[in-house]
């Protein structure tokens, strides 16, 4: 069966009659590695033909569908067909014209890519793969076309797929030969997995993810692809990604993805999709400060202002309701720190409930990290979704709850007003870390982790993440004799990084106490390593990922951010004591998981943790 991107429940709603009994029939009589894309836009130029299919060894197929009958061409000649509706006379393109421009225009795109071009031979320099286009024509049959000269002499027969052509009779055999022969020519190479992502990179630059190489170019346009030299590989998000990127669609969605799976990725995707549907505020909660700053940042290179889009961390957000709706905060003498927060929450949710603040005030509502948002937050935010569109969007990973309490209150969704079954989709590929990193995170987690029973919605609470296949170093970790000696080690691995080429702010130390830190920043300060210590007081809320210096950050405030070296020192101190073991081993599982290429730990004692360590790096491959 091959994949139909979005899904067809998804889009069948919006489809013609005719182009639902395609899809149909592409869907099922297609292998599992032909991909058909529905009615989704290409290119910067957002052209969009009904179909277009890709396949290793057929390459592009483009298709126009028409469900017009004899009756309803009234005339037609190589540009326009005139048309008889129920509004009258009706003028429109020839729809093999309209697919010939579209496959032309395609075909200009994809030629700029060297590594999709014949290096050699007569045909150098064009696409090294067979493309071609035609038109179905749903409810014409091929016996009625033959017998209409008119028709014949302007729609090429053999680029014109018929009503009996696609009957759900025709074996797959013969409805894929019909396909086949859109294209008069083969090539005997197939297409690697690498030119099929270069391919869908070029025509759908909605799904392209920014590489270190094209991030001054963020979001490359058409023209400028042929200008620079485009490196060799060209990331897009996934199949599964983007299929269900683009099939999110109307209601409530919940996505349960491992540590790096792209959760963040998909979120900003719905933004930009849903800034396009909806006149109404976006609006994005999570329940980190410096998560909030980087999904800023990320929408920001995508376009998107904070107009359109609020991306508020969950507390700063209640705060924001109360005084936006002159409603009295607590009074801080009575309650203090954790206590003032939650009586702001519940300010809030009592607000709501007395039609002071307004439910259903946002377009959509976007969740990242919900694993982090107590049940009651998960409910407000749900009631604030506008009830039309419904657009509420959960992203969550068990692994990663930081902020519940010993072992996550067990809650339904539904019981939240949250409609998950059937609408939750489990992603288990991790991009982010090396598979070395990968394993030995996983290897020390599950270990302390308790994995839960599945709940009644079928979601499963512990998901064993795989790794997207990257290696790198593996991970290191060292002993020394002091804490001092630590911060002095980690010093030096800072700067010798730094000589040898690696920014300042693609290095992160991540650390579980004050006191740690303390040492660390003073130890960078007098070797005048640029250092940022992210929420270091009230005062210094926003990061800057760009800032040319060292990030220090709480593990707490590591989620949700990477950094292509992350250093976490004081191993020999963990657990905390203050803390349960589960709850401290989610806390070093989510900051190993923050490091893209290389992790360094070190520990100036033994702990339970560090033996844990030992045991799993031993473990692995050498
Ligand atoms: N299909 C992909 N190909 C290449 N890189 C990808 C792909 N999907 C995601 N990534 C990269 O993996 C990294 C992790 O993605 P993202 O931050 O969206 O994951 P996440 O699920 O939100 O992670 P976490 O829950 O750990 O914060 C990012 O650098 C992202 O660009």
């Amino acid at each position: 069966m091959a994949t139909l991107i979005p899904t067809f429940s998804t889009c069948a709603q919006r489809m013609t009659s005719g182009e639902r009994r395609l899809a149909q029939r592409l869907e099922d009589k297609l292998e599992a590695d032909y991909l058909l894309w529905y009615d989704v836009p290409i290119g910067a130029k957002r052209l969009h033909p009904d179909f277009i299919l890709l396949h290793p060894l057929r390459g592009l197929i483009v298709l126009e569908v028409k469900d017009w009958k004899l009756t309803t061409i009234q005339q037609i000649n190589r540009e326009t067909v005139t048309l008889l509706t129920d509004a009258g006379m009706k003028s429109v393109d020839n729809p093999l014209e309209q697919a010939r421009r579209y496959t032309l225009a395609i075909n200009q795109q994809l030629e700029q890519d060297r590594l999709l071009v014949q290096s050699e031979g007569r045909y150098q320099g064009r696409l090294a793969f067979p493309y071609s286009y035609g038109v179905v024509l749903t409810n014409i049959t091929r016996q009625q076309f033959e017998a209409e000269g008119g028709l014949q002499a302007v729609l090429t027969p053999n680029l014109i797929i018929c009503q009996d052509e696609m009957y759900e009779s025709v074996d797959d055999y013969t409805f894929q030969r019909r396909l086949w022969d859109l294209c008069t020519y083969s090539f005997g190479e197939p297409l690697t997995p690498t030119q099929l992502d270069r391919i869908r990179w070029h025509l759908f630059p909605d799904v392209r993810i920014v590489s270190k190489q094209l991030s001054l170019l963020p979001d490359v346009p058409e023209e400028a692809t042929a200008m620079i030299a485009l490196p060799d590989l060209l990331q897009v998000m996934d199949i599964q990604q983007e299929q269900l990127a683009r099939s999110l669609g109307e209601g409530h969605r919940v996505i349960h993805g491992v540590a790096g799976s792209g959760k963040t990725l998909i979120l900003v995707y719905r933004c930009l999709h849903m800034a396009q549907e909806t006149t109404k505020p976006i609006l994005v909660l999570c329940f980190n400060v410096s998560l909030a700053a980087r999904l800023r940042q990320m929408l920001h290179a995508k376009g998107i202002g904070s107009d359109r889009v609020q991306v508020r961390h969950f507390h700063g957000w209640c705060g924001e309701l109360l005084r936006r709706h002159r409603l009295p905060k607590p009074s801080a003498n009575e309650f203090q720190g954790t206590a003032y927060v939650e009586a702001v929450v519940q300010r809030v949710i009592q607000g709501v409930d007395a039609d002071i603040i307004p439910a259903g005030s946002y377009g959509a509502v976007l969740i990242d990290e919900g694993h982090d948002f107590r049940p009651e937050w998960l409910k407000l935010a749900a009631q604030m979704v506008d009830p039309v569109t419904k657009a509420l969007l959960l992203l969550y990973d068990d692994a990663q709850t930081l902020y519940g309490e010993t072992k996550r209150q067990r809650f339904s969704f539904k019981h939240l007003g949250i409609q998950a079954q059937g609408r939750t989709t489990v992603l288990k590929l991790n991009y982010r870390n090396t598979e070395e990193i990968l394993a030995l995170a996983f290897a020390f987690a599950k270990e302390v982790m308790t994995p839960t029973e599945d709940n009644e919605e079928d979601m499963p609470l512990l998901v064993q993440p795989q790794s997207a296949g990257r290696h790198g170093a593996k991970p290191e970790f060292i002993r020394l004799p002091s804490f001092r000696h630590e911060t002095e080690y980690l010093a030096a691995r800072l700067e010798q990084l730094h000589e040898r080429g690696m920014p300042w702010n693609e290095m992160a130390i991540v650390y579980r106490a004050k006191w740690m830190a303390e040492q660390v920043y003073d130890r960078c300060q007098q070797a005048q390593i640029p250092v940022e210590w992210i929420n270091k007081d009230k005062d210094s809320q926003f990061y800057d990922s760009a800032a040319p210096s060292v990030k220090l950050v709480t593990m707490h405030s590591s989620k949700g951010l990477e950094f292509p070296v992350v250093f976490i020192p004081g191993i020999g101190y963990l657990p905390n004591q203050h803390s349960t073991p589960e709850g401290e081993a989610r806390l070093l599982y989510v900051a190993m998981t923050r490091a893209v290429d290389q992790l360094v730990m070190t520990c100036d004692r033994p702990s339970e943790f560090g033996q844990r360590l030992e045991v799993a790096l031993r473990s692995q491959k050498p």
